[in-house]
């Protein structure tokens, strides 16, 4: 549905020049809520803005929906561009106009009648559940509010593909859910494609299929959300990863772990679903005789499962430690060992 194959982009002025992307591929299919995760300045932006070509790549080929976006004249870039709405961090909103006014505005450009710009601002604004804030004027609303309206006028030209720029970033947490949820509810109900970038893991922890992590221009990692929450490769993943599920040992316990006499060593297992990983805990201790610790846990839900980073104590003789080693590895679930 979205396809970037090998986009590059290099900003170039007085001081230098910043590539911004580099060989960046990815790959969003129909329906996805798609996240795309970096720190400041690792390229989201640009990559975001791709895809209704406000930005020229310097190479590379971008596909929407079949059509070569690289490829198209102006007209048909307009066309194309109704069929992807755009919602941003700061809104983009005309604040001294009508909630009706700013997001009839897409439509009156399109050259609607009367009768069907009110029917189709009526629709979404009840789909955003903003229909009692018709008349309201935009400065009067609360940021929440705001990013309704801004969402209704991304949906007023009934695209099939919705870009989110940061949309939650600036609303507090309770009003961060509301919009994450409306967004989830517009991909069932409407079956909208979702492209998200954003710097919060937990935006794609609560309503992600799939997340692309970028760093320096690159995109190091993408995948399912559970593969990459389950197994992250990158350092920057893992941090990124850390601040949804903590993957650290608490200082005291190492503490007491370090004092411990007896031969042992830790590890860090990551899994995805419980039962896996409480099956292997009971059958390492009955098979090896090992005993088992543990240290601390941390299970996310993630879609319709869960992930969890486990940390595990094994006592025992070196033999005894190694066998368990090899029952975890059968087991499929992966294992880092932590050393101090
Ligand atoms: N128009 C521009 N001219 C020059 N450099 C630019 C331009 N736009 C972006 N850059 C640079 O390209 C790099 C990537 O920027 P981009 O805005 O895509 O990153 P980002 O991941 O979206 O960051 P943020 O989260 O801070 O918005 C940065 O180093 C930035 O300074």
């Amino acid at each position: 549905m979205i396809t970037l194959e090998s986009v590059s982009k290099r900003y170039s002025g007085k001081f230098g020049h910043i590539d911004a992307l580099i060989d960046v591929s990815v790959r969003v299919e129909r329906s996805d809520i798609f996240g795309i995760v970096g720190f400041s300045g690792a390229g989201k932006s640009t990559l975001i803005r791709m895809v209704n070509r406000l930005e020229e790549p310097d190479s590379g080929t971008i596909m929407v929906d079949g059509d070569d976006v690289t490829a198209m004249t102006k007209k048909q870039l307009l066309t194309s561009r109704r069929n992807v709405g755009m919602v941003f961090q700061q809104f983009n909103l005309l604040e001294t106009k009508t909630v009706f006014r700013n997001v009839a505005m897409p439509l009156m450009l399109q050259g609607k009648s009367r009768a069907e710009i009110a029917r189709r601002v009526d629709e979404v604004l009840d789909i955003v559940e903003l229909s009692d804030k018709r008349d309201a004027r935009v400065s009067q609303l609360s940021g929440g509010q705001k990013q309704r309206v801004g969402i209704a006028r991304a949906l007023a030209t009934e695209p099939d593909i919705l870009l989110c720029d940061e949309a939650t970033s600036a609303l507090d947490p309770k009003t961060t859910e509301a919009i994450l949820q409306l967004l989830k509810r517009i991909n069932k109900t409407m079956g909208v494609t979702i492209l998200l970038i954003t710097h919060q893991m937990q935006v794609v922890q609560r309503i992600c299929n799939k997340v692309a992590v970028m760093e320096g221009g690159r995109v190091v990692e993408q995948g399912s959300v559970i593969e990459v929450f389950g197994n992250p490769q990158t350092a920057t993943t893992q941090e990124f990863v850390r601040t949804v599920i903590n993957d650290q040992i608490p200082e005291a316990v190492m503490d007491l772990v370090k004092n411990d006499p007896r031969n042992a060593r830790i590890y860090r297992l990551r899994s995805v679903g419980v039962a896996s990983q409480n099956a292997l805990l009971s059958k390492l201790n009955q098979t090896t005789g090992l005993e088992i610790n543990i240290l601390g846990a941390t299970i996310e839900q993630l879609e319709d499962t869960v992930v969890g980073v486990f940390h595990v104590q094994l006592v025992g003789s070196d033999d005894a430690i190694d066998r368990g080693e090899q029952h975890i590895d059968a087991a499929r679930i992966t294992k880092e060992q932590v050393r101090f």
